[in-house]
């Protein structure tokens, strides 16, 4: 049935209740959607293209990849709400948006709560209406922990809590199709080969696919620079909520129950207390983790030097491993975590930037950037997040571990040579000069 209550109430205005979907793009385990379709029948979805839009320190905040990560996302949350009767509009300004619909009906809004400043911002303007907001974006349940100290601190914590069950997607019977005049944005889909496909129906596919397979192989292969199932590859559907990080939990739990635990299986679980942690230290800390000195009030004087930072978002250090991770990166909208180490340690403590810099170039290329878990690590990284050890990697060692050789050859081409510089004394110059550190 399909009705335009917007001309049938004159004097009194008909509730409509809107789910305005961001970084939790399903219909499983989704709390707003379920709230929204407890409150009233009359229902509608929003997604704004806003939260795509901007820049950062001379990078787009969101470059290609996510957006058509995220567009595949949408076409496909669109299909499932749809069996559910309810129909996602993709929109431009929120804001404008839901002021128009203000004026003939009786809007109730829910939304899932984010982390970060800018998602804090665009929640000012739902919060204008009634309705309801939860926090479901991490395994645990938010607690009290001293978010400056270490993730060993927080963790002794965490593994003693319980993880809620996901909730179940809505019942829609009662639910009617809600025409409504607002102005509508088409997708385009651009058909370049990524490496992962958007959308919730793809991430279970994909979580399936990867705990039936390699539950018990992860934790030997995590570290690897290469190779598609090194790791789960679980990020960019964590990043955009195509699944829910306490589904992935009861997933694994599943998955061990019918193939037994292992070392390895634990550890998927293991990584996703790190994203916990790094979600809920940015959630106390406001912030923090966005500022030079992150959660430490330590000031180091990182070098914002113009040529070297050329130099390296163009893949010209001379380090081939380092070179080969910005190709690979800038061509696919992915890198292995070792790689995002690798990368990270050697822009600040090799080449003495300042970290900001790299995590918005990340931010633009990464197909599951994640304001936490991105710049959580940087921080840590930089030594003003929650490590206290001052730690560098030696590329040309941890190339020659973990698979380096191979590929080398693939992004750059060519056999795998020395740097003909003393990196080395780089490192141990920044260590010097920046963090004050004498060895
Ligand atoms: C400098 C730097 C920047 C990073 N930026 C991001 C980012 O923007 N978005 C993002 O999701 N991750 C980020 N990470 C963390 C990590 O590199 C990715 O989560 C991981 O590589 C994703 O691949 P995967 O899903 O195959 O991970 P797996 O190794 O299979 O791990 C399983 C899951 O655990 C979580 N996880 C693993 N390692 C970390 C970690 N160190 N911190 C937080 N969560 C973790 C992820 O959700 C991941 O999907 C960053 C790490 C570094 C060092």
């Amino acid at each position: 049935m399909q009705i335009d209550l917007k001309r049938s109430y004159l004097m009194h205005k008909p509730k409509l209740c809107i789910t305005v979907f961001r970084n939790n793009l399903r219909i499983n385990d989704n709390l707003a959607l379920n709230e929204a379709s407890k409150c009233c029948e009359n229902m509608i979805s929003l997604y704004s293209l806003e939260l795509l839009k901007g820049t950062n320190l001379g990078f787009n905040k969101c470059g290609e990849f996510r957006k058509q990560f995220i567009y595949e996302s949408l076409i496909d949350l669109k299909k499932n709400l749809l069996k559910k009767n309810i129909w996602l509009y993709i929109v431009d300004d929120i804001e404008k948006t839901l002021e128009i619909l203000n004026e003939d009906y009786d809007l109730r809004v829910f939304f899932e709560k984010e982390i970060g400043v800018e998602e804090k911002e665009f929640e000012k303007k739902l919060e204008k209406y009634k309705g309801k907001s939860f926090f479901n974006q991490t395994m645990l349940e938010p607690f009290e922990f001293d978010y400056k100290k270490s993730f060993s601190h927080f963790r002794k914590k965490a593994e003693k809590m319980t993880i809620n069950e996901p909730v179940k997607v809505i019942d829609s019977k009662d639910k009617l199709f809600m025409c409504i005049k607002i102005e509508e944005i088409n997708l385009s889909l651009d058909e370049n080969k990524r490496v992962l496909k958007g959308g919730e129906t793809d991430a279970l596919n994909r979580v399936d696919e990867y705990l039936s397979k390699h539950l018990h192989t992860y934790y030997d292969t995590r570290s690897l620079v290469d190779g598609f199932n090194n790791s789960t590859k679980f990020s960019p559907y964590l990043a955009s909520g195509c699944i829910s990080a306490k589904t992935l939990y009861y997933k694994i739990k599943e998955y061990e129950n019918k193939l037994g635990v292992s070392k390895s299986s634990y550890w998927i679980f293991f990584e996703l207390l790190w994203r916990d942690f790094f979600h809920l230290v940015m959630l106390q800390s406001g912030n923090k983790l966005f500022l030079k000195e992150g959660l430490s009030y330590k000031v180091y004087k990182f070098s914002e030097n113009k040529d070297k930072l050329e130099l390296f978002f163009n893949a010209k250090t001379g380090v081939d491993i380092i070179d080969a991770g910005i190709i690979e990166l800038k061509k696919t909208g992915w890198i292995s975590n070792r790689q995002r180490q690798l990368l990270s340690s050697y822009f600040i403590k090799n080449l003495g930037l300042d970290f900001r810099y790299c995590a918005a170039f990340f931010e633009e290329y990464l197909l599951d950037f994640s304001p936490a878990s991105n710049y959580g690590n940087f921080a840590y990284q930089s030594g003003v997040g929650n490590d206290k050890q001052y730690r560098v990697f030696d590329p040309v060692k941890q190339s020659s571990f973990y698979g380096g050789k191979e590929y080398v050859k693939k992004w750059l081409e060519k056999e795998e040579t020395l740097p003909d510089f003393d990196y080395k004394q780089m490192a141990l110059d920044v260590k010097e000069k920046i963090y004050k550190i004498k060895d």
